[in-house]
């Protein structure tokens, strides 16, 4: 009765058909447990199952993982469509962020293609000034490459001034370590983020050195699939200089190429904060320098808008507009007011004050009516 499966390979059609015929065969042995009472039958079948005719993770996919989270296809399903609706619909004014989709492309073909293997870990950072989307970007990642976005257990995020002690440095290399090998075991395709490299001690990032270059296992643990996220606003100043420079040379925003930004953003990371001196910048492990710009006006009032959208007001008043903008302060000096000196950060908290500030004064105003 039983049809001897062959190994699955990383095929999606091959993966659904054997979905599709275990669950035939499971149903078949419930029905005959059910109808003739022989447990039996059910108990030989289990055995059989465990026993190798299938694949474990294969049995394990269609049972264990219907309730908790797995390093499968279903959890980490990389939905790179989902991550290039939610740049191009929800991040302005970032003109190169868009490129992380190929990136995680590229990636995801060497995970789940047979016949490719990466040959390191990917490792990107993300530099700008503050308020200008790199948590925004990083959290919009997690959610199209995990099912459970930040909350999944394959998503590690460390933060550079509260997890990192730097009085003793030692233990927090070794504590780094300990935490960053415990996430890949469970999942070769784990995200790690550090956020707030500017407030980490430099040299802690070396003890992770290893795991991000050309490395089969380190420790018995296989890190090429794994994802590294830096997260800085070292090197801000210098790409708003850049970007203006760029400007009087005639270049438009929308035209600004990588080069512009990575060599001036890796000089200046590998003597500031966790970068200082890092194996990681010398030994040439990150891939990807990631410039956020500097926002301008336009972009701060999408920002804006979007925010009240999502709190469900689609046509602010301009008086609520402007309510909501005040806040905003340009740079990067008082006669070149441009950029916007803190993005669009101040609006999380702004915009839900000025919706109640105004629906409280209407109210006010139809009361006295
Ligand atoms: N480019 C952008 N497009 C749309 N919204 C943005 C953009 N930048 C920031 N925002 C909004 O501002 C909020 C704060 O931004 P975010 O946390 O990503 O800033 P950051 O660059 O990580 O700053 P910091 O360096 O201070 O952590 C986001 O949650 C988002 O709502």
């Amino acid at each position: 009765m039983l049809i001897k499966i062959p190994q699955i390979g990383k095929n999606r059609n091959s993966v659904a058909m054997y979905k599709y015929i275990n669950h035939v065969i499971l149903v078949t042995f419930c029905i005959i447990h059910f109808t003739s009472s022989e447990f039996i039958t059910s108990l030989v079948g289990s055995a059989v199952l465990a026993g190798g005719w299938f694949k474990w993770d294969f049995v394990k996919d269609h049972t264990v993982c219907h309730f908790t989270e797995c390093c499968n296809e279903k959890y980490v399903p990389y939905d790179l469509s989902k991550l290039k609706m939610s740049l191009s619909q929800k991040m302005f004014g970032q003109p190169l962020v868009g490129e992380l989709v190929n990136i995680f492309t590229a990636h995801k073909e060497a995970v789940y293609d047979t016949g490719k293997q990466n040959q390191k870990a990917l490792v990107i950072s993300l530099h700008g000034w503050s308020g200008v989307g790199k948590n925004y970007a990083s959290t919009m990642i997690a959610e199209a490459l995990y099912k459970n976005g930040m909350k999944s257990k394959f998503v590690k995020l460390f933060m550079g001034k509260k997890d990192f002690d730097c009085t003793d440095l030692e233990k927090s290399k070794k504590d780094l370590i300990a935490k960053v090998n415990e996430v890949v075991k469970k999942c070769p395709r784990s995200l790690i983020i550090f956020d707030e490299i500017h407030d980490m001690c430099p040299s802690v990032l070396d003890a992770i050195k290893p795991m991000l270059d050309h490395h089969h296992a380190v420790d018995g643990v296989d890190y090429r699939d794994s994802i590294f996220i830096f997260i800085s606003n070292i090197g801000g100043n210098e790409i708003a200089t850049n970007l203006l420079e760029l400007y009087e040379q005639g270049i438009k925003r929308n035209d600004v190429e990588f080069h512009n930004f990575e060599p001036i953003i890796r000089r200046t990371a590998y003597h500031q904060g966790g970068f200082e001196k890092a194996a990681a910048i010398a030994h040439h492990l990150i891939d990807h320098y990631i410039p956020f710009l500097p926002l301008e006006q336009h972009h701060v009032e999408m920002c804006a808008l979007a925010e009240f959208r999502s709190h469900g007001v689609y046509h602010p008043s301009e008086e609520m507009m402007a309510d909501a903008l005040s806040v905003i302060t340009y740079g990067p000096t008082e006669d070149q007011p441009i950029f916007a000196n803190n993005g669009c950060k101040r609006f999380t908290r702004r915009i839900p004050y000025v919706i109640q500030k105004y629906s409280q004064k209407s109210r006010q105003q139809n009361s006295e009516l």
